[in-house]
């Protein structure tokens, strides 16, 4: 049996109408939070490395503590963090003097995602996902049968908008072909470990297409969101940035967005539709079976026994990608060209990629501060200084998804 934790709830500072709003002592590195039958306690002495903070449960039916499968990367430690619990199953966590990008998080403790992800784990499963000021855009599920050319659209994609999309690298266990480089195509996994990494809910979706196993780890979606940083890290000089203004600053910024894309199977689109991630679905169909059978013959990757292999599934993953509701979009890719025009269309990006900017940007809070909650908004609200900084944060206005996601969250700045 273990001892109940005391948890401290409805800060004195809250004129909050629903959600509960939990608070931790200035200096306290460790919060409790009550959600239904539960107690989260988050951070503290339970943290899972030095990078990021533990989440430990405690079942107040059967009077237990357990540590729960923590997807996501997690918060850095901190000096001392806020709570709020938020509709949908979600915890937000503000954390005290830290750096922009790693103030805001959500903790998915009973979402739609963790809901599944427990059925599937047969454990309890939190997940966290950051979040960044402004819109952040949702990502593009890309489904098509094998030889369609979502590979070749994405290429295109990818090098007309060099920092505005970033590739989820999959794992597969199949060979490599020639020219692939692991890291970079895919990352080439031995079977036993990819099941166990599977097993280990590393994996955002998974499906056995074709004969062999491929999947979208959490990490290859996280790697997308923080590439930004190493871009801007990396090269110092920014291209096809876009700009916004810091009101608490002063100043204009430049963030280079990171829009992720994901090229997989109709099974796994079926999954990650299933899931929280917020995503736009597309499917590509080719112009005929001829034609489809004639690029994968052209391409020359495949056996003569793997061409059929990958024709034969092409007609009921069609059948299936026309039909099902999955996908949003229908992409018919005849000629290249005009496809390829159709979907920066569908993407608005057709000549107006700088409108169509992402603010992937972190949220500064002021040094000393006290948090409140009204309604479907988070005021933060600066301490001890003459000219007082207020933020408000929008949790109505939440897109994008857990785990391994920012969650793009409207924010206010007024100074006064
Ligand atoms: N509209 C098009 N017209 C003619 N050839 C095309 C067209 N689109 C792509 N191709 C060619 O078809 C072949 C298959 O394209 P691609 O590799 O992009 O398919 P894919 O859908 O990514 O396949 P897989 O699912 O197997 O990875 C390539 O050789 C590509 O150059
Ligand atoms: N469910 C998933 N499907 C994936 C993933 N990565 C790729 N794919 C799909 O596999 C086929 C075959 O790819 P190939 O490179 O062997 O030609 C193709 O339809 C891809 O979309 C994944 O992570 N998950």
């Amino acid at each position: 049996m273990g001892e109940a934790p005391a948890v401290l709830v409805d800060h004195p500072e809250n004129g909050h109408s629903n959600g509960v709003c939990v608070k931790s002592e200035p200096e306290n590195t460790e919060i409790t939070v009550d959600v239904g039958d539960r107690i989260f306690l988050i951070g503290g002495n339970h943290e899972r490395n030095n990078f990021s903070i533990g989440v430990q449960i405690y079942d107040k039916i059967s009077n237990n503590w357990f540590s729960p499968i923590v997807l996501g990367t997690g918060p850095k430690p901190s000096k001392g963090y806020s709570a709020f619990v938020l509709e949908q199953g979600r915890i937000l966590v503000i954390k005290k003097g830290s750096p922009r990008n790693d103030s805001i998080w959500f903790l998915e403790v009973d979402s739609p995602y963790v809901r599944e992800q427990k059925k599937l784990l047969r454990k309890e499963v939190v997940a966290w996902s950051k979040g960044v000021r402004g819109n952040a855009e949702k990502p593009i599920v890309i489904s098509g049968p094998s030889g369609v050319g979502k590979g070749t659209l994405i290429s295109m994609l990818m090098k007309e908008f060099p920092s505005m999309f970033g590739f989820s690298v999959s794992h597969t266990t199949r060979s490599p072909r020639s020219m692939e480089m692991d890291g970079v195509h895919y990352y080439f996994a031995d079977k036993k470990v990819m099941e166990k990494e599977i097993k280990d809910g590393k994996f955002l979706e998974f499906a056995s297409v074709h004969g062999n196993l491929y999947g979208t780890s959490i990490e290859s979606v996280e790697a997308v969101t923080d590439s930004g940083k190493v871009y801007k890290k990396a090269f110092g000089l920014i291209t096809d940035a876009f700009c916004v203004f810091d009101l608490l600053n002063n100043e204009f910024c430049f963030c280079p967005t990171q829009r992720c894309i994901l090229d997989i199977d109709v099974q796994g689109a079926r999954s990650v539709r299933a899931s929280s991630l917020d995503a736009i679905f597309i499917f590509v169909c080719p112009p005929s079976m001829k034609e489809l059978e004639d690029r994968l013959r052209a391409r020359g990757t495949e056996t003569e026994e793997q061409i059929q292999k990958r024709l034969r599934n092409a007609e009921a993953e069609i059948k299936e990608g026309i039909s099902s509701g999955i996908f949003g979009l229908i992409l018919y890719n005849d000629n290249l060209e005009e496809c390829y025009k159709k979907l920066k269309n569908l993407l608005g990006l057709d000549g107006l990629a700088h409108v169509n900017g992402v603010e992937i940007e972190g949220i500064n809070l002021p040094i000393e501060y006290t948090v409140s909650k009204m309604e479907d908004k988070i005021i933060i609200q600066e301490t001890g200084k003459e000219t007082r900084n207020k933020i408000v944060l929008d949790i109505s206005s939440l897109n994008g998804g857990a785990p391994g996601r920012t969650r793009g969250i409207l924010v206010d700045a007024i100074k006064f």
